[in-house]
């Protein structure tokens, strides 16, 4: 058998290679990592936004008792069977009841009872005539209140009504809409503003609900100055804090941002420590590369607990995760700093473990297929993932590859996935494109 040999295996072992992985590699290991957060009650209107986290059924009917969809007078049907408007029937008014009235007057025959929408319909009647339907009656009574009774009307008051009105009309029928014991709610659903709506409806005052993760966004650089302020030479606005906040807000997070912190091990472990309480996740920006004042390795390898690595990817390449200080630690992200790599990779990886702690279902952005209007060139053995305008199943780049092109980043509504083993491609060619909008 014939074969060469390395001189370095007669004795010296080669200098290891850089291990890379791929964009799936990593995005499983990261996922792997984390899980839904456990459920917690919440005030209704603390959970908007939350997945419910149990099945809900209702403790009572809705409605929860027989009442009036109209303001009118609550008869007996056999009393209007032969009503027109040139010989109404006359009937006795015994009362008037507002909405929230409790102690009802009866309605015998020949008589009827004020009525307004939502009061409950007093025993005896069966229909309700709306006031349309009557000369509006004489007297005003006196409608009853929450708290008190129904009053009896001034002696002699009395409505005519126009035209028969037949059972149950212009009556909401008790349990209508809803029954006591049924599920009104499954787990899983997100809860809006009507679902919040019926959940008070059937009296809850809290609901157990998957929270939003609280996502704590902290950029890294001695150079970063909060925006708005005097920028020096060499300075340049923190720009990731905002875009990585935002993002993690529009994932369903509540998000902190801590910006601008600078390249000093002290200062960095302290504003960890500061935040470590109140984080559900920690993604970082900047000081992931190879650097001399890349701080943020050396941080957070103190901790324990988080790996860098290099990713088969453009931009994004270097990338730490990990949860700080290991097992049972709060998860952490650390992308890089430059703007279009640090988001690229929010979308990638930050934003799928988000959607994960708030189990949703939809972890992922979605990707459809089109096809490039422009030929592309792009780096071997490398996903790269370009900044495009998709509309109607086509895609056109936006910008170039650079990974501080903000400007481009901002017009663009898609990425454009270049596969690993493409380095060239003409225009037409259809391709992955991840929709970076719903
Ligand atoms: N010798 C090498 N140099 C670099 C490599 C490499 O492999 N060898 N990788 C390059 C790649 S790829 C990337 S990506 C960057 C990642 O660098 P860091 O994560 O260490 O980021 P910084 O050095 O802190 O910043 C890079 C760039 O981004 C700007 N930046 C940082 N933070 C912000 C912010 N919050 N807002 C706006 N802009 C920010 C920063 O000023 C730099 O221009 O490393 C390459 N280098
Ligand atoms: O991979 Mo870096 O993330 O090219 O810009």
């Amino acid at each position: 058998m014939t074969g060469t040999t390395d001189s370095c295996c007669e004795g010296t072992p080669a200098p290891a290679s850089p291990r890379y992985w791929t964009v799936d590699e990593h995005l499983a290991d990261v996922l792997a990592a984390v899980g839904p957060l456990p459920a917690i009650e919440l005030q209704l209107l603390d959970a908007q936004g939350c997945r419910l986290a149990e099945d809900v059924a209702a403790g009572v009917d809705l409605p929860p008792f027989d009442n009036s969809s109209m303001d009118g007078y609550a008869v007996r049907t056999a009393d209007t069977a032969r009503a027109t408007e040139e010989y109404p029937s006359v009937l006795a008014v015994v009362g008037d009841i507002a909405a929230g009235a409790g102690d009802l007057p009866k309605v015998g025959p020949g008589q009827a009872a004020r009525i307004m929408t939502g009061a409950p319909l007093p025993p005896g009647a069966e229909a309700v005539a709306p006031v349309e339907w009557t000369d509006g009656g004489t007297g005003t009574g006196r409608a009853a209140d929450s708290m008190g009774a129904a009053s009896g009307t001034g002696t002699g008051d009395e409505v005519r009504v126009l035209r028969p009105v037949s059972e149950g009309a212009h009556i909401r029928r008790r349990g209508s809409d809803i029954t006591a014991g049924e599920q009104v709610l499954e787990a899983g659903t997100v809860l809006g503003p009507t679902q919040l709506g019926l959940l008070a409806a059937i009296g809850r005052g809290t609901v157990r609900v998957r929270p939003r993760p609280r996502v704590v966004v902290l950029s890294t650089g001695s150079e970063l100055v909060r925006p708005g302020d005097p920028i020096g030479p060499g300075q340049i606005s923190d720009s990731n804090s905002f875009t990585l906040t935002a993002a993690a807000r529009d994932a369903g997070a509540i998000a902190y941002r801590v910006g601008g912190v600078p390249d000093d091990a002290a200062t960095l472990r302290a504003v960890l420590e500061d935040q470590l309480g109140r984080a559900d996740l920690i993604v970082t920006s900047g000081g992931v590369s190879v650097g001399a004042y890349d701080v943020v390795k050396e941080v957070f390898e103190s901790y324990g607990g988080v790996d860098f690595r290099r990713l088969r990817m453009q931009p994004g390449k270097p990338q730490g995760f990990g949860r700080l200080g290991g097992t049972g630690g709060v998860p952490l992200l650390a992308l890089p700093g430059n703007p279009v790599s640090s988001y690229i990779s929010f979308e990638l990886f930050v934003r799928p473990v988000i959607r994960t702690m708030l189990g949703a279902p939809d972890v992922h952005r979605p990707v459809v297929r089109a096809t490039c209007t422009a030929a592309l060139r792009s780096p071997a053995g490398r996903r790269q993932f370009l900044r495009g305008r998709y509309a109607d199943g086509t895609v056109s780049p936006v910008g170039g590859e650079g990974s501080h092109l903000v400007g481009a980043l901002a017009r663009a509504n898609c990425l454009i996935t270049v596969p690993e083993e493409t380095t060239s491609l003409d225009a037409g060619t259809v391709l992955d494109v991840v929709l970076l909008t719903d």
